[in-house]
């Protein structure tokens, strides 16, 4: 038997057709930029969490790197386990990638456990982080709760307040607001309530906040309607405040709103945003407007849920015709019953 060493394949020269026009050495002597890190969960199916995450990161053409927090099993139909990373891990994954790589924004998502959350502190701490994004992923869409009771207190107290931006449902908001103050907001009936949330979520620490309105359906009044019918015009309202000025994104209002990834494609793209140079309200005015795109795009009634990740997806593979953003139109705090100006043409 011949125990020499297989001979190494022969590199022949590149021919003429295959030398690139743009050497590859020019582009390893670029700096990586931008960059964005998402510390989230992984869902494997490629719908939510990490994968959803790097997905939309990519479709702003930013470099993506992550750090896992959890392991779950879930997909279109349903969550079915979860399995949290163990804390120095966390850590080791922030190292890896913070020692080596500027990175120009950080998007935070599922973190399960106080150890998760503690972990993902230290690490921002020890980086000083600045572009942070959060997305308060306790309780999904679906109704999955994602986050330890426990885990709440930690997150109110030590990750909320170090964070730029900070994207939450109505439901999530409550939670907050309820652990942080005890007040609970329970019998919400107009727009006014809202912004009162949003304004209490807001003292947490963010220096902007983002209410998701999906399941919450007004009237041209901007009463909130309970039994919401097709028969008269609805809307749904996004929210975010800045601490002086609530701008809001209305859009039609949709029923049986069934779509997953939303939320984690819109922090993430707030992210990338971020580290494309982009102000905070503009990056979060532009994500807003990506994922309606991405809304728009898709049929919100399957039961096949994946597809704002799609969407991202397909973004990256194809050029889409951008849309000019929407508007975010400014709010008078003293009248919110009243839509003011169009901000941020
Ligand atoms: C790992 C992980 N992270 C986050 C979400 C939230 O998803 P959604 O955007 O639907 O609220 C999820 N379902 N799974």
């Amino acid at each position: 038997m011949d125990s020499s060493c297989p001979s190494s394949p022969s590199l022949s020269p590149l021919s003429e057709d295959e030398v690139l026009t743009t050497p590859i050495s020019s582009f390893s002597q670029r700096p990586l930029r931008p960059v964005c890190l998402t510390v989230a969960g992984s869902d494997s199916s490629g719908g939510a969490g990490l994968q959803a995450d790097l997905k939309a990161i990519l479709a702003h053409k930013v470099y993506g790197m992550s750090v896992v927090t959890c392991i779950t099993s879930q997909n279109s139909t349903g969550l079915h386990d979860v399995f949290p990373i163990p804390a120095p891990l966390i850590e080791q994954q922030f190292n890896a990638c913070l020692a080596d790589v500027e990175c120009h924004a950080v998007k935070i998502g599922m973190l399960s456990d106080v150890d998760s959350i503690q972990a993902v502190v230290r690490a921002l701490d020890r980086y000083k982080v600045k572009n942070v994004v959060m997305d308060s992923v306790i309780v999904t869409n679906r109704g999955n709760v994602m986050c330890q009771k426990r885990a709440l207190r930690s997150l109110i107290r030590d990750l909320i307040p170090r964070v730029l931006v900070f994207g939450s449902n109505i439901m999530e908001a409550c939670l907050l607001v309820k652990g942080a103050t005890g007040r609970s907001f329970t019998s919400m009936r107009s727009f006014g309530d809202i912004c009162k949330l949003l304004e209490e979520l807001w003292k947490l620490g963010p220096k902007y906040v983002i209410l998701k309105g999906h399941h919450v359906a007004f009237d041209n009044r901007l009463r909130i309607v309970e039994n919401a019918s097709q028969r008269q015009p609805l809307w749904t309202i996004d929210t975010v405040y800045d601490g002086s000025q609530i701008y809001i994104v209305h859009k039609p209002y949709v029923s049986n709103y069934n779509v997953r990834g939303t939320s984690c494609s819109l922090t993430a793209s707030v992210a990338s945003n971020l580290a494309l140079g982009k102000p905070p309200l503009i990056a979060i005015r532009d994500a807003i407007s990506m994922v309606e795109i991405a809304l728009e795009h898709i049929d919100t009634t399957a039961s096949a849920s994946n597809k704002t990740a799609q969407f991202f997806f397909s973004l990256s593979q194809h050029e889409f015709k951008s849309k000019p953003p929407m508007h975010l139109y400014t709010m008078s705090k003293c009248d919110p019953d009243i839509l003011l100006r169009p901000a941020l043409r």
